[in-house]
């Protein structure tokens, strides 16, 4: 039963998966967070991996680079998979003052320049938001962890390397929490198949502060997230 991108079998999946972009992420969870994990997929070197994370069985698959990419994914594993929640763990840029490297920051809603959400709804602006027990449930487990989490509006780019002045202006101005990839073309095709999604984000770049993290800082950086998320789906 596999699909053009995904060579498994119906029940290879859990019904919640964690989704980083990084398919090395995606090892590093599976190999130091999960129990009894096994290897689901390696087409495009896309890997999955489906273990136990205390006692409940999850699976952990990256996703690629950008809204074509990520959807594909997405869209695959619910509608062929059985998936019905997905939790992206993914990196970000910040905007705002309030907001600094490494914190931990999450998507309520995303707003996007790409047109993929047009493209499917109608010409239409799809409000793309979070599922709300989801988030409550991240939000919840980041609090019992003594975790700050940052709750707010995500910008998903198409263009990595088009952060103008006047764009990140603009996204001060609105209040944006986050610039990253994905997010707003996952949470709309999550709500189409009738599917849960949250994005969760590690702060690892601060376009107007110029800052970033190192490559094996941004490793490092990503464990409190993967912990709120891990252990989110114990709590609903
Ligand atoms: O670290 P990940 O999850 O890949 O997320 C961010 O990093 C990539 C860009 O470097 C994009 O995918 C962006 O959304
Ligand atoms: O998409 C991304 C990811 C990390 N940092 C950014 O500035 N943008």
């Amino acid at each position: 039963m596999s699909t053009p991108h995904i060579d498994a079998q119906k029940g290879d999946f859990a019904e919640v998966v964690i989704m980083p972009g990084d398919p090395l992420r995606a090892k590093y969870i599976a190999e130091n967070y999960l129990k009894n994990a096994i290897q689901v997929n390696t087409v495009r070197s896309m890997l999955g991996f489906t273990g136990f994370f205390k006692n409940k069985r999850v699976s952990v698959m990256s996703h690629g680079m950008g809204i074509p990419s990520s959807v594909i994914y997405v869209r695959e594993l619910i509608s062929e998979f059985g998936v019905k929640k997905i939790i992206r763990v993914g990196t970000c840029g910040a905007v705002l003052d309030s907001v600094n490297l490494n914190d931990v920051v999450i998507g309520m809603g995303a707003c996007t320049d790409s047109r993929i959400n047009r493209l499917r709804f109608g010409n239409h602006d799809f409000s793309a938001i979070a599922d709300y027990d989801t988030l409550s449930s991240l939000v919840l487990s980041a609090k019992k962890m003594n975790i700050v989490v940052k709750v707010g509006n995500f910008f998903t780019t198409d263009s990595f390397y088009s952060n103008t002045s006047e764009l990140l202006k603009m996204l001060v101005q609105y209040n944006i929490l986050a610039i990253e990839m994905e997010t707003s073309g996952i949470y709309s095709i999550a709500a189409e198949l009738n599917a849960k999604a949250v994005s969760i984000c590690t702060v690892t770049d601060h376009l107007i502060k110029n800052d970033k993290l190192s490559v094996k800082d941004r490793e490092e950086s990503c464990s409190k997230m993967i912990d709120i998320a891990l252990n989110s789906i114990h709590l609903n």
